[in-house]
């Protein structure tokens, strides 16, 4: 409805279709009717009532309100001929106000319109022409009033000034009178006049041209109004969806986890009781566990300590190769002092973003300090106490690390917070660190000794189904440098292989297999090795066995075999007894004549002619071991007790005794071999033939082939 209502207003609205008829067929009376309603008191008529669909026009708007009796007469008169023609009138025409009518009488010293209008019965029969009432309307002077009786001065006099009609318009006017009446209108008109008087428009056609000028206008009116209603539409549309999806956002568990994790303000610091770890539970690494002893008596009793005025360190560096069991300690720590644990890894605090890693550390100590006495393990402890270089990558350690010295700094020594530091690289920790008063008792974790493995073996093997014939100490015996990690990792790989297998429990067999995997590699079994091959692998290996088999220094054999593995075509493998930390001239000695034995078989059986590329990585290690024994660990007549370190930069001549004295030695291994593989040739051709058949034969099972007896079949 193009109305603007107003409590002081008078109102007279019209259909818009019925002011688009009256301008199409002014001389029409029937189709538009009209109705008065009295002062005060609005028209109740049914038709009045019924809602219409049609886009009212409210006559105010197009300054109607203000009109002269005489110019309402005709305005009406033209508009909807013959409208009035009693009091029996449809009332699609209504006119309704409040304000009272001395107040226009009184102040504007005329009579108000609409007692005119309800005194009128709007029942003349004149009929003008659009180009009348066009005429009427850019010269009736505009009388607006806005609410709380606030007159504006007549629109005549207003005009006068054009900021003050911009402002008038905006502020009161809809925009259609704007458009039609106010801001365009004499120019409109004007123009349209002049167009009509340039294009020659014959008098006819003027009131049709009018007409059409007319009907378009108040159509794109109507459209603008259909457009702005849509895009309010849009738009709230719009709001409600985004304020979903800010409520979405804000639900969503990855971007909260997000949220956390990038502003550094809510880092994970909720403590693990750790009672279920203890110090049972890490196995092999005895001297670690005792020293770490008094730790956790002092976790249990701090009083005792403080008493006897004993400080105890704040900071425990614990420093091992990787998976040796460091965290599992810190652990245990916890677990037998039954402390809460919080577990902080380095390169959580490593952070790209300023003042996040230091407000990560804060936040760490506050909540332990808060549930002293307490573990705080920081794992990698290089990677956030590092020493202090300025690089790119690590743009805000410097800050980080500070934090860390100066939260150690800031408790007290019995305060009930022990802080255990773990790392790989201990040479690669800040100084500052690593000073008294801050990580300042040093506990080395090593790699488990033979004894230590067995444990280990033992601790897991007994976690899954193994069968009795299982010897852990001869799988612990062949995993020299193994870690923790890495024998737990191979009691699991054999686990799944019986899985795989369909056997009910774990066998050697499956343990072998996990630990050459481990060690060498996955078999290589789709590998299509032929005959020749597999007969020169197989007496190549077993030259190797029984020189280690029948040579006194020699380590015993553990396994033969010529199954592909990783890079090799076949190998035998020799155990020590025990983890050797010191090796003697003869070990020595044989280890050299059980290389050379692979050789000297391909020599021996195949002849010189048909030797082969694949006894290189003897050669090596062999050749390796007589190097040592000349040049460091004084094993040479000829050389002496003397180590010749940059065998370079020595004179020729000592250069070529050293070499001439490694020649001699490997020779003399070459020989030794030969007349071992020689004398137990028919050993040898029985292994080897076991071996093309049976593919892996263990150490027992190399015992009796050797022993000239028969393999149960498998
Ligand atoms: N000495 C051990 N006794 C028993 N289990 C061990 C031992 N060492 C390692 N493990 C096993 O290996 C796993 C990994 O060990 P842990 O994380 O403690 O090693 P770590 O020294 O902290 O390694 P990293 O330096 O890589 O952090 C342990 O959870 C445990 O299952
Ligand atoms: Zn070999």
């Amino acid at each position: 409805m193009f109305s603007l209502s107003s409590t002081v207003q008078p109102q007279v609205t019209v259909p818009l279709s019925h002011l688009i008829n009256a301008f199409h067929s002014p001389k029409s009376t029937s189709s538009v009717s009209a109705s008065v309603s009295q002062n005060q008191h609005r028209d109740v008529s049914p038709e009045h009532e019924a809602p219409s669909n049609e886009p009212m026009l409210n006559l105010r708007d197009l300054g109607l309100s203000e009109l002269k009796i005489g110019q309402i007469d005709q305005l009406v008169d033209s508009l909807l001929p013959g409208i009035c023609k009693g009091k029996n009138i449809s009332s699609h025409w209504h006119t309704s106000h409040v304000s009272a009518q001395s107040f226009f009488e009184n102040k504007y010293g005329y009579i108000d319109v609409f007692s005119t209008l309800r005194s009128s019965c709007l029942n003349r029969q004149h009929s003008r022409t659009l180009k009348n009432i066009c005429s009427d309307l850019q010269y009736w002077p505009v009388f607006i009033q806005s609410r709380s009786f606030k007159t504006l001065k007549s629109r005549t006099r207003r005009l006068q000034s054009t900021s003050e009609r911009l402002a008038e318009t905006q502020y009161i006017a809809p925009s259609f009178v704007k458009g039609f009446l106010l801001r365009d209108r004499g120019s409109d008109v004007e123009t349209l006049d002049k167009l009509m008087k340039t294009k020659n428009i014959p008098e006819a056609h003027q009131d049709a041209f009018k007409t059409g000028f007319a009907e378009g206008f108040l159509k794109a009116q109507a459209l603008t109004q259909k457009t702005n209603d849509s895009l309010r539409r849009t738009r709230l549309i719009l709001f409600v969806l985004l304020l979903f999806g800010i409520y979405g956002l804000l639900k969503n568990p990855f971007l909260s986890v997000r949220f956390r994790t990038t502003t550094g303000l809510d880092s994970a610091v909720d403590p693990v009781q750790m009672k279920n770890v203890t110090f049972e539970h890490v196995k092999g690494v005895e001297e670690a566990k005792q020293e770490l002893q008094e730790v956790v008596e002092f976790l249990k009793n701090p009083q005792k300590f403080t008493v006897l005025g004993g400080k105890l360190p704040k900071g425990i560096l614990l420093v091992g190769p990787p998976g040796t069991g460091k965290t599992l300690l810190a652990r245990a720590v916890a677990g037998e002092a039954d402390v809460p644990f919080y577990y902080a890894s380095g390169s959580e605090f490593d952070e790209m973003f300023v003042g996040v890693g230091a407000s990560r550390i804060r936040n760490l100590f506050r909540e332990a300090k808060a549930n002293a006495p307490c573990v705080i393990f920081i794992d990698e402890l290089d990677s956030v106490g590092g020493k202090r270089i300025e690089s790119p990558m690590h743009p805000y350690s410097r800050q980080t690390i500070n934090q860390l010295l100066a939260e150690m700094d800031g408790f007290k020594p019995n305060e009930g917070v022990i802080i255990i530091g773990a790392t790989n690289f201990p040479e690669a920790l800040d100084n500052a660190l690593i000073r008294p008063g801050r990580f300042d008792m040093q506990v080395t974790v090593p790699r488990p000794d033979v004894r230590g493995r067995t444990e280990i073996l033992k601790w897991y093997l007994n976690k899954i189904k193994f069968d009795q014939s299982v010897d852990p100490e001869i799988i612990a015996r062949g995993t020299v440098g193994f870690s923790g990690a890495e024998l737990e990792n191979l009691v699991n790989q054999a686990a799944l292989k019986a899985a795989v297998d369909g056997k009910e429990m774990v066998t050697m067999k499956e343990l072998e297999f996990s630990k050459d995997k481990i060690l060498m590699g996955p078999e290589r079994r789709s590998v299509e090795i032929d005959n020749k091959n597999k007969t020169i692998t197989a007496y190549h290996e077993s030259g190797h066995a029984i020189i280690a088999y029948y040579t006194k220094d020699a380590m015993p054999i553990n396994k033969a075999t010529i199954m592909p593995r990783g890079p090799t075509l076949g190998h035998v493998s020799l155990l020590p007894e025990n983890d050797r930390w010191n090796e003697t001239r003869a070990q020595l000695l044989a280890q050299m004549d059980v290389s050379m034995g692979g050789r000297v078989a391909e020599e021996l059986i195949f002849g010189t002619d048909h030797i082969t590329t694949g006894a290189s990585s003897d050669f090596d290690n062999a050749t390796k071991i007589a190097k040592w024994m000349v040049t460091k660990f004084g094993m040479s007549e000829k050389l002496g007790v003397m180590t010749y370190s940059d065998t370079g930069k020595l004179s020729p001549e000592t250069q070529s005794a050293i070499e001439q004295e490694i020649r001699i030695l490997l020779k003399d291994s070459y020989e030794r071999a030969k007349h071992i593989l020689k004398t137990h040739a028919k050993e040898h051709k029985n292994l080897a033939e076991a071996l093309l058949t049976y593919e892996t034969l263990d150490a027992k099972e190399i015992q009796i082939v050797l022993e000239g007896k028969k393999l149960e079949l498998r």
